[in-house]
């Protein structure tokens, strides 16, 4: 017998101007990409929760009727959609995500973290001033593609500018895929502005350094919810403020919002892929050199050199590519190549000295 599921499995993401009454799942976030992992069967018997939190007691998952803590031992992370085992909540199966966000810890162990899963819409965030750096900017931007989320650069803080064409115009030199947004954060037409990404159904997230606006913005998509301030911050043993708890915030509309200090302090590891879609072209172009290790510097035949000489490339450019690959190559690197480099790093280090003590006898 064949079961007649397509009226959960054909679950569109809600259109903009779709009418029909949200359920708490659409709510949440669920889509298609999800309902297509299960069947009734799996739904009637492990109900579908996202995680929407994190935090020390374990992780806060919510679904239709449903909001229980699921101790810690589970491999998920804020975002993520399970089908609850509620008999054995840390069994429960975690649905293959849409996009995922991860980062290696700092310190010793390295240890792949992840930050948030099924984000649809990253915001990239900074404002009209000397916050603006383009550097930084596509290595946000690189961060996003690498993890399947769909990067949108929004210029804060237009009130206060004077060149604001300049700011979009280099912007959007960054990539043709990037949306760039300019906005007063603090003006009611914000929320406008942002409205095609935060749609019923959506998950979104903002990124950027500190003071740029994150805040202001969720709040007003929030409308007086006040919801940046809801993180709490507890000290730490070394008596830094840290925001331990990660979060995801409901919009009265039907749109999830991301609020995780981990968004904010992001390294560029593991993001190879997204370095590569962010300089799509000079990637491209690379392929035309005549070593296939060319450093693009000074060696014969090099593509992206006469690029630069034909006016074609923008060496500025290629110095940011170069910076952020080279970023990217060691923040990923395994403990093991860490090993081998500190090391050779450290014989320096003792032969410099040495040399030093030498002299001075
Ligand atoms: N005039 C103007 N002020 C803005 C704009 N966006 C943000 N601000 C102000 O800039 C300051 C910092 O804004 P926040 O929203 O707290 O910045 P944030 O990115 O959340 O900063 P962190 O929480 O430290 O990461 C606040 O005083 C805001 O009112 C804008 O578009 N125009
Ligand atoms: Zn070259």
């Amino acid at each position: 017998m064949t079961r007649d599921y397509s009226q959960f499995l054909n679950t569109p993401t809600p259109a903009t101007g779709d009418k029909r009454p949200l359920s708490a799942l659409d709510r949440l976030g669920w889509q298609g990409f999800f309902s297509q992992q299960t069947d009734l069967d799996e739904m009637a018997s492990h109900p579908p929760v996202r995680i929407t939190e994190v935090n020390r007691n374990g992780l806060r998952a919510m679904g239709a009727d449903i909001d229980l803590v699921i101790p810690p031992g589970l491999e998920a992370t804020v975002g993520d959609w399970l089908m609850l085992d509620a008999e054995l909540p840390t069994h429960s199966r975690v649905l293959e995500r849409k996009s995922l966000i991860r980062r290696r810890a700092p310190g010793k162990d390295r240890k792949v973290q992840l930050i948030a899963a099924n984000i649809d819409t990253m915001f990239v965030v900074t404002s009209c001033n000397a916050d603006f750096n383009l550097a930084r900017l596509e290595r946000f931007i690189a961060m996003a593609f690498d993890a399947d989320v769909t990067p949108v650069i929004v210029l804060t803080k237009i009130d206060l500018c004077e060149n604001l064409e300049d700011y979009v115009a280099q912007a959007r030199t960054i990539s043709d895929l990037v949306d760039v947004v300019p906005l007063n954060a603090k003006s009611d037409t914000a929320r406008e502005a942002l409205a095609p990404w935060v749609r019923a159904g959506q998950t979104v997230a903002f990124l950027g350094t500190s003071g740029v606006g994150k805040s202001t913005l969720t709040n007003a998509l929030g409308q007086g919810l006040e919801i940046a301030t809801q993180a709490i911050r507890e000290d730490d043993a070394r008596g830094r403020h840290t925001t331990t708890r990660r979060q995801l915030y409901f919009l009265p509309g039907g749109c999830a919002v991301l609020d995780t200090p981990g968004m904010r302090e992001l390294q560029l590891t593991d993001a190879a892929t997204g370095v590569g879609d962010v300089f799509a072209d000079l990637q491209e172009l690379a392929t035309r050199c005549k070593f296939r290790d060319c450093s693009h510097d000074s060696e014969p035949g090099c593509a992206v050199q006469a690029g630069i000489a034909a006016g074609e490339v923008d060496p500025s450019r290629l110095e940011r590519w170069r910076k952020l690959a080279a970023e990217e190559a060691f923040n990923s690197a395994s403990l093991a190549q860490r090993r081998a480099k500190d090391k050779s790093f450290g014989k320096m280090v003792k032969t410099v000295k040495s040399i030093k003590s030498r002299t001075k006898k």
